[in-house]
């Protein structure tokens, strides 16, 4: 076959681990995790990456309180009964904050990577906004109404979420990035 000039430059890679190449999965949980830390929950910090159909990073967020009210003394206490001295009533999921930060048009078609498993609000928020896939890390609040109802939700939807399983590969990836590398 005749090869171009082109095939002689370095072409771009995707990012490698160990010498192989790195599981988009791997890749978006991580970048998930990585928004999840900038969440100022004390207890839970999530975070959310949606992904195109291309494999290009459409939207991210983590929870947090709304925009221009982080410092207003809104409450970060957690339990039950879910009172207006807790967080639950004021706090912005890291799924409604993804959707919201969209740099694309819509995400139809697009998948979530979420660090814990969507509750029945985000699943509302996630079928109407017309993603397709859920890959989530956490399930630590399966027994919730709100996590059951979301489970009720994406069946109806027809959406299967996906639990993610490659906790040491995501940990592995995350340990290798060396800023001062060259
Ligand atoms: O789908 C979800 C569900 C919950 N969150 C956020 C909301 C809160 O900030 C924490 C949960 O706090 P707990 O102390 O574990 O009750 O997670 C979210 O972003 N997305």
């Amino acid at each position: 076959m005749a090869s171009s000039s082109k095939d002689n430059e370095p072409q771009p890679q995707p990012p490698t681990q160990a010498g192989g190449p790195i599981e988009d999965d791997v890749y978006f949980m991580a970048v998930a995790l990585m928004f999840a830390k900038k969440s100022p929950d004390p207890n839970t910090k999530v975070g959310a990456c949606i992904v195109n159909q291309e494999g290009n990073i459409v939207g991210i967020g983590y929870n947090k309180m709304p925009n221009g009210c982080e410092d207003k003394g809104l409450p970060w206490k957690r339990g039950r009964p879910k009172g207006l001295d807790k967080k639950y009533l004021y706090v912005c999921h890291a799924e409604l904050n993804a959707i919201m930060n969209k740099t694309s048009m819509d995400v139809e078609g697009c998948t979530i990577y979420v660090t814990l498993y969507p509750c029945n609000e985000c699943a509302k928020l996630i079928i109407q906004s017309g993603i397709k896939g859920v890959v989530y890390l956490s399930n630590k609040h399966k027994d919730y109404n709100e996590t059951k109802a979301a489970v009720k939700l994406f069946r109806s939807a027809g959406i299967e979420p996906r639990q993610f399983l490659a906790k040491r590969e995501v940990a592995d990836f995350l340990a290798s990035i060396d800023p001062f590398a060259e």
